[in-house]
């Protein structure tokens, strides 16, 4: 490999903006929501980029446009050098490869009438990945890298924990092996103390793995625990970026500061500190 190809990012968001039209408007005098404006954003590989700010500031948005679920209004979007802003059916192979998305609530990732192995086997099926000797070793592996037995792999989801279910999300995720996972607000549907479990996972997974990671969340401090460098948002736009100590010990932005100063921390006490 090159230094130039080791170098390139993972993700590039090149100074994109989206905007929606509201319901509101009319044709003449549409009322538009600027949800994002302007927004550069490098993933490199092996580092976890954090994204925070309040409800509405652009976080989902920015992160659906990472996954591909989002079109930029203006700007481009590059996955390991490839333009990827017009999602062609080839390319959406290539990103379905590339980049994975966690959500807030497994119950949106899983079908709750399959059992878990056959959800672990279906994106090995749909990318006609391996024997199905070879996907059942995969299944297999996957149940373990994310600390769950293998008699969950008989379960449906509705027999399963809040936690395990983000567990089993996780796993599907990891199957075709990305380059990096988009994890948008991955731990805000579950109970405190099964929150620090999931971002112990996440953390093992990346340096394990050195995936490459983008988590999205509104607390600074579940970012701060996880992210090698953070970019904070409000209103569409990047308000500060850093390394994640620089953004903390040296906030250079008022309105970080002021998220700082108004983050009590919702994780467990012993990642809070
Ligand atoms: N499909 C849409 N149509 C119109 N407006 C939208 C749409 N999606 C998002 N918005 C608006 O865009 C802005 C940014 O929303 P977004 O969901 O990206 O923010 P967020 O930071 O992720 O907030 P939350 O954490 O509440 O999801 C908000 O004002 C939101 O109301």
């Amino acid at each position: 490999m090159s230094d130039a190809t080791k170098e390139e990012p993972i993700i590039f968001l090149d100074d994109i903006s989206v905007t929606f039209r509201t319901r509101t408007g009319s044709i003449l005098h549409p009322n538009l929501v600027h949800a994002v404006q302007g927004v550069t954003i490098k993933l490199m590989p092996g580092e976890t980029v954090g994204i925070v700010g309040e409800s509405g500031c652009g976080k989902s948005t920015t992160a659906n446009v990472m996954c591909g679920l989002q079109s930029p209004t203006s700007g481009r979007v590059y996955f390991k050098g490839t333009d990827v802003t017009k999602r062609t059916a080839d390319l959406r192979k290539k990103i379905g490869r590339v980049v994975s998305v966690v959500f807030q609530d497994p119950a949106t990732a899983l079908n709750p009438r399959m059992v878990v192995h056959d959800q672990l086997r279906d994106p090995l099926l749909v990318h006609k990945v391996g024997t199905p000797q070879e996907q059942e070793r995969r299944i297999n592996e996957l149940i373990e890298l994310v600390g769950l037995p293998k008699s969950a792999l008989r379960a449906l989801p509705g027999q399963l924990s809040g936690g395990q279910r983000q567990r089993v999300a996780i796993a599907r995720a990891m199957s075709l092996q990305p380059d990096a996972i988009i994890a948008d607000e991955p731990t805000s549907a579950l109970d405190v103390s099964v929150r620090a479990q999931i971002l112990n996972l996440l953390t093992d997974l990346k340096r394990d793995l050195g995936l490459s990671m983008i988590f999205i969340s509104h607390d600074i401090q579940t970012v701060r625990y996880i992210s090698d460098r953070i970019i904070v948002m409000n209103h569409g736009q990047i308000m500060e970026q850093g390394p994640a100590k620089q953004v903390f010990e040296h906030p250079q932005d008022a309105y970080t500061k002021t998220l700082l100063g108004a983050a009590p921390s919702l994780l467990h006490p012993k990642l809070g500190q």
